[in-house]
């Protein structure tokens, strides 16, 4: 068994300032609701993501992984704690800011490759770099294409590529900003085995080729095995962190968490 139970709070590995971290969460809590209706999806989370790691979070339903990724993510503000995303201090954000910094240095990749039908794989791709008024690097476009393995097919629509090819047109698109980070939520989760393994392996390759700053939420413990370190939450708190982990150490793992937002007020252990 290659994984290793680290056990305690989950701090991560990253360097010194909060400048040199791709994101940095400092004791987030994240409450939905009111009074007794009350429910902290996130109960005070400190993690660190260094740049250039993959990163999985794990946990089982209702942990707080959405809430965690929209946090982390800058698409939903933590009710207490800090974001900091490359040292930027997201609380400290306008919403148009925050939109703008959001665009610039993050990247999304869902399970619904969410590419628009109507543009062909090149201008999918350059989509984010349009709305942001600003030109392609062609070099760097280039790079990202062959990286994915697109280069022969940027005239084609979606409709005429693969599940496993769209994936891939997301995750260029997700790269073509160079964000601080790429965000993957279930990006396996409408691929087969086989489609699955080479988006994972191209998400890897991204981190291990480019130096790509990868956080992945998902339910799989294969797809998890392909991350440096993977974060488990439980009850909206980050319960362990697993380090070159195997798929068997991760379902080993989970296999002892139970999941669930406690309501707010009940006391901890
Ligand atoms: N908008 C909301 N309003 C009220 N409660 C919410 C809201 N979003 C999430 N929650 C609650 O917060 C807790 C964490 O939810 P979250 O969706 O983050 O968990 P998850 O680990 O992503 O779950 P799953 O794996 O089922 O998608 C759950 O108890 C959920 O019911």
């Amino acid at each position: 068994m290659r994984g290793r139970h680290t056990g305690g709070t989950v701090a991560g590995g990253g360097g010194g300032g909060n400048g040199a971290d791709a994101i940095r969460l400092e004791a987030v809590r994240k409450v939905y609701g009111t009074g007794r209706a009350a429910v902290a999806a996130l109960d005070g989370v400190t993690a660190v993501f260094p740049p250039g790691g993959f990163t999985a979070v794990m946990g089982p339903s209702g942990s707080g992984k959405s809430t965690f990724l929209h946090c982390a993510a800058g698409l939903d503000r933590p009710t207490e704690g800090r974001v900091l995303l490359g040292g930027v201090d997201l609380g400290q954000l306008s919403e148009t800011a925050l939109t703008t910094l959001r665009r610039d240095r993050v990247g999304f990749v869902f399970q619904a490759f969410n590419l628009m039908s109507a543009l062909d794989v090149r201008d999918n791709i350059t989509l984010p770099l349009r709305l942001a008024g600003r030109r392609p690097d062609g070099e760097w476009l280039t790079r990202i294409v062959s990286r994915v393995g697109l280069a022969d097919r940027l005239g084609h629509r979606p409709a005429e590529l693969s599940g496993g090819q769209q994936q891939r047109v997301a995750i260029a698109r997700a790269l073509v900003t160079r964000p601080a980070v790429v965000f993957a939520d279930e990006p396996t989760g409408a691929l087969d085995a086989t489609t699955a393994h080479e988006v994972l392996g191209l998400l890897r390759g991204v981190v291990d080729g480019l130096g790509q700053t990868v956080v992945m939420v998902t339910h799989d413990p294969v797809a998890a095995s392909y991350a440096d370190r993977v974060l488990f939450l439980a009850g909206g708190r980050l319960v362990d962190e697993l380090r070159a982990p195997t798929a068997e150490a991760i379902s080993h793992r989970m296999r002892g968490l139970r999941g669930g937002a406690e309501p707010v007020g009940v006391a901890r252990c």
